[in-house]
C-alpha cells in the first residue's frame, strides 16, 4: 500500500499508538496518552510498548501479532492492581507499522448485556416482515446505546437514501420517510463502510487529539479513533447530531443501507455495546435478506403458478389470442401493469390499456433493431428513452419488453405497460444546499419533489419472472403452432387418401355396376396368363352378353336397362368364388375370369350363371333376362387378345344358336 497522508486528527475516547513493525518502540502516541492511561512520556527517551502495557502484555501482543495482520480478538488489561480501571486493546498492522488502539472500559454488567442481546436476537430471528424487523432493530439499538434517534437508511439503485425505520427521540426531529440525495453518500464513503462497517463519533465538537511526535507516515485510515473529516462534521451538525454511531447493512450486492444513531449531546458507546449492536445489525440484515428472498421466491412461485396454467394449456394447445384473453388479468396483476401485448408474426394481441397497433408496431421494430440480446428491455420513462421518446404512447410511462425466441430467425415479444406513477419525495437535504448548511427540521415545502413522467420501477425479480413467463409462452405458442400444423397435415392427408381412393375407383371400377372395368379385368387376365405360363395352371374366361338388351332399353327405358346391368353384376359377383373376378367388358358385355378352372369347371360355372340370371327378377320388368355365354379355356401360347377372341366367337355362336345358351370355344387349329 502506498504511503498516503491521512487525516491525522483523532477522537479522544481512546489512545492510539503507532509502533515499529516489531511492536516494540512507540513511534508516536495520541496526545491524550497521559490523561487517559496515566503514562508519562519520558523527557528525552524512547517510549516502549512495555512502558504502557507492562512487560507481559506487550510480549503477548508481539507474540499474537507475529505472522498475523491483526490480533485475533481484543485484549483487556488493568494498568495496576490498585486501579480498577480496565482497558480494551486492539492492534493491527498497517504498512510497516503496528497501530494499537486502547479504550477504557466501564463496568457494564456483561452478563446482563449478553442476556439482553440474546433476547433481542431471538426477536429479530422471529420477525416475519421487513418493517417489523427494522422497527424492532432500531428500538433495540436505541435501548442498548441510549442514542436519541436511531434510523435505518436504505439505498435505492441510484444510491439515494430513504429513511425506512426510526426509533425517534425527544431531542432530535424525526427523519422517517425522508430522502437523502446520493451526493450525501459519495462512493469513497460507501467503500469505507464496506471495509469498516462501524463508525463512532463520540462528540463532533470535541477538540481532536493529534499524534506526538507528528507522524505523517502513519496510515490511520482504518483506525476506529480517527476524527471525522470536516465535511462529515458539518453534515452531522446539520442533522443536529453531536454523538453518532453508524453501521453498514451489507446486502448481497453491496451496501443495502446504513443504521444511524444520533444524539444531541456527546455520546460514548462502550466496546461491548458496540459489538452487541453490530451483531444485532448483522443478524437483522441476514434476516431481512432471507425475508426478501422468501418474498421474491413467493412472487416467482405465483408467476410459476400462472405458468402452470399455460403449461396445462400445452396439452390442449390454445391459440395465442385465447391464451392472452385467459391470462392477461393475472399477468397484469403480477407485473403491476395496466396493459399487455403479445406481438406475434407481425400482429399484436392486446389486453388492458395498450398503445395503438401502429405505435406497438413501431416500438417492436425499434426493439428488433436496437435490442439484439435475449434478455428483457425495460424503461420507466418511455418519453425520455432514446428508443421510445418519439413514439406516440400517451397513456404509457413504463414498458417491459421480453423477446420470445420462436426460432433462430424470428422473435415474438411480450410487452407490459405501466402508467405514470406520480410520487412526492421528501428530500431531507438537497445537494445544492450542502455548501450553505441548513438545520435539519421537518422538511420544508421547497424540499418536496413531485416525481412525474415515471412509472413504478421494474424490479429485478419482476424482470426475472417476465423472462420465465416469456419462455413458457414461447413453448405454449410453439405447441399451438405444431398442433395446428399437425391438424392441417392430417386434413391434407385425409383429402389425399380420399382423392387416391376416388382415383383408384375411377381407374379400376366401372362407375355403373361397381365391378372391375375393362382396363382392370384386362390387367387381371394378363397376370393370370403369366401365372398360367409359368405354372401351367389353367384358367377360363366366360364372356357373356345380355340378350336383346336393346329391346329392354327401348321398351322400358335406359334406366331400367341400367338396373338390369347392376342387378346382373350383383348376382354374378355374389355367385363367384373369392378367387374369380367379374369385369364389365363394355356395353352389356361382361367377363368372368375363373382361375384354376379346366373346361368342365368353366362350363359348369357358365351353366350355373346362365340359369341363375334367367331367374333374375327386375322391378318394372316383366320379361326374363337371359345371357349368352362363350367359354374359352387357356391354351398354351394364348394372349389376352386370343383367349378373349375365342370366347367372343363362342358367345356369338351362343347368340346365333338361339340365345340363353353356353357355347364352348373351339380348340385353336394351329398352336398360337
Ligand atoms: N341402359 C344401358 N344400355 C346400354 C349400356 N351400354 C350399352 N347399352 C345398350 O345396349 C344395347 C345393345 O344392343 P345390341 O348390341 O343391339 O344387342 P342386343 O339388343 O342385346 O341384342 P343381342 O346382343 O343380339 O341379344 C344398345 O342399345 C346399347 O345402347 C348401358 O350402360 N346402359
Amino acid at each position: 500500500m502506498s504511503k498516503k497522508q491521512y487525516h491525522p486528527l483523532l477522537q479522544s475516547f481512546g489512545v492510539l499508538l503507532v509502533l515499529d513493525a516489531d511492536s516494540r518502540c512507540i513511534q508516536a502516541a495520541s496526545t491524550n496518552l497521559t490523561h487517559l492511561i496515566g503514562v508519562e512520556r519520558p523527557e528525552n527517551g524512547q517510549l516502549s510498548l512495555a512502558c504502557v502495557l507492562g512487560k507481559r502484555l506487550s510480549q503477548r501482543v508481539r507474540r499474537e501479532l507475529r505472522g498475523h495482520q491483526r490480533l485475533p480478538s481484543p485484549l483487556t488489561f488493568m494498568r495496576s492492581k490498585h486501579s480498577n480501571v480496565r482497558f480494551q486493546l486492539h492492534a493491527y498492522r498497517v504498512d510497516e507499522q503496528v497501530v494499537v488502539e486502547i479504550e477504557p472500559l466501564k463496568a457494564l454488567g456483561k452478563r446482563r448485556l449478553l442476556g439482553t442481546v440474546n433476547e433481542r436476537l431471538m426477536h429479530l430471528a422471529e420477525a416475519t416482515h421487513q418493517e417489523e424487523l427494522l422497527d424492532y432493530l432500531v428500538n433495540a439499538i436505541q435501548q442498548l446505546t441510549g442514542h436519541d434517534r436511531v434510523t435505518v437508511c436504505h439505498f435505492d439503485s441510484d444510491w439515494h437514501g430513504l429513511m425506512v425505520a426510526e426509533a425517534p427521540g425527544k431531542e432530535l426531529p424525526s427523519l422517517l420517510g425522508q430522502r437523502f440525495p446520493a451526493s450525501d453518500f459519495p462512493a469513497p464513503l460507501r467503500q469505507s463502510y464496506e471495509n469498516y462497517p462501524m463508525r463512532l463519533v463520540e462528540d463532533v465538537n470535541a477538540p481532536p487529539e493529534t499524534l506526538a511526535p507528528p507522524c505523517p507516515t502513519a496510515n490511520l485510515s482504518g483506525s476506529f479513533l480517527r476524527a471525522p473529516a470536516p465535511e462529515r462534521q458539518r453534515y452531522l451538525k446539520r442533522l443536529g447530531a453531536r454523538g453518532a454511531l453508524s453501521l453498514a447493512m451489507q446486502g448481497d450486492s453491496g451496501l443495502w443501507g446504513l443504521v444511524f444513531c444520533h444524539s444531541a449531546t456527546p455520546h460514548s458507546v462502550e466496546p461491548p455495546v458496540r459489538d452487541a449492536v453490530r451483531t444485532l445489525v448483522q443478524m437483522a440484515t441476514q434476516r431481512m435478506l432471507l425475508l426478501r428472498a422468501r418474498q421474491e421466491a413467493r412472487y416467482l412461485q405465483r408467476v410459476q403458478d400462472s405458468l402452470v396454467l399455460s403449461a396445462g394449456a400445452r396439452s390442449e394447445p390454445q391459440n395465442p389470442q385465447q391464451l392472452l384473453h385467459e391470462q392477461a388479468a393475472t399477468w397484469m396483476k403480477l407485473f403491476r401493469a395496466h396493459g399487455v401485448v403479445l406481438w406475434l408474426n407481425g400482429g399484436a394481441y392486446q389486453a388492458g390499456v395498450t398503445p395503438t397497433p401502429e405505435a406497438i408496431s413501431q416500438f417492436v421494430l425499434r426493439l428488433e433493431r436496437a435490442h439484439v440480446h435475449s434478455g428483457p428491455w425495460c424503461t420507466r420513462e418511455l418519453a425520455k428513452d432514446p428508443l421510445t421518446c418519439s413514439l406516440a404512447m400517451p397513456e404509457q410511462c413504463g414498458a417491459l419488453a421480453v423477446p420470445l425466441l420462436m426460432n433462430s430467425t424470428q422473435r415474438a415479444w411480450l410487452l407490459f405497460f405501466r402508467p405514470e406513477q406520480v410520487e412526492t419525495l421528501y428530500w431531507a437535504m438537497q445537494p445544492a444546499t450542502e455548501q450553505q448548511p441548513t438545520a435539519i427540521a421537518v422538511p420544508s415545502v421547497a424540499w418536496h419533489e413531485e416525481v412525474m413522467g415515471k412509472s413504478e420501477a421494474w424490479q429485478w425479480v419482476e424482470r426475472l419472472a417476465a423472462v420465465d413467463l416469456g419462455e413458457d409462452l414461447t413453448l405454449a405458442i410453439s405447441a399451438y403452432e405444431i398442433s395446428s400444423l399437425n391438424m392441417h397435415l392430417e386434413r391434407e392427408r385425409k383429402a389425399l387418401a380420399e382423392a387416391n381412393q376416388r382415383l383408384e375407383q375411377l381407374a379400376h371400377f366401372d362407375p355403373l355396376t361397381k365391378v372391375w372395368n375393362r382396363y382392370r379385368i384386362e390387367e387381371a387376365i394378363n397376370a393370370e396368363l403369366v401365372a398360367a405360363k409359368r405354372y401351367a395352371a389353367a384358367f377360363a374366361l366366360l364372356l357373356f352378353d345380355v340378350d336383346n338388351f336393346k329391346q329392354i332399353n327401348d321398351t322400358h327405358g335406359h334406366s331400367v336397362g341400367d338396373d338390369v346391368l347392376v342387378a346382373l353384376a350383383r348376382l354374378v359377383e355374389s355367385s363367384l368364388r373369392g378367387c374369380d373376378h367379374l369385369g364389365r367388358w363394355g356395353g352389356e358385355e361382361f367377363i368372368v375370369l375363373a382361375t384354376h378352372s379346366d373346361i368342365n369347371a368353366a362350363l359348369g360355372l357358365a351353366e350355373r350363371l346362365r340359369s341363375l340370371v334367367a331367374e333374375l327378377h327386375i322391378e318394372g320388368l316383366k320379361q326374363t333376362v337371359t345371357v349368352s355365354i362363350g367359354v374359352a379355356v387357356w391354351q398354351p401360347g394364348d394372349s389376352c387378345k386370343t383367349i378373349i377372341s375365342r370366347a367372343d366367337d363362342a358367345m356369338y355362336r351362343a347368340k346365333h344358336g338361339g340365345r340363353n345358351r353356353v357355347e364352348m370355344a373351339l380348340e385353336p387349329e394351329v398352336p398360337i
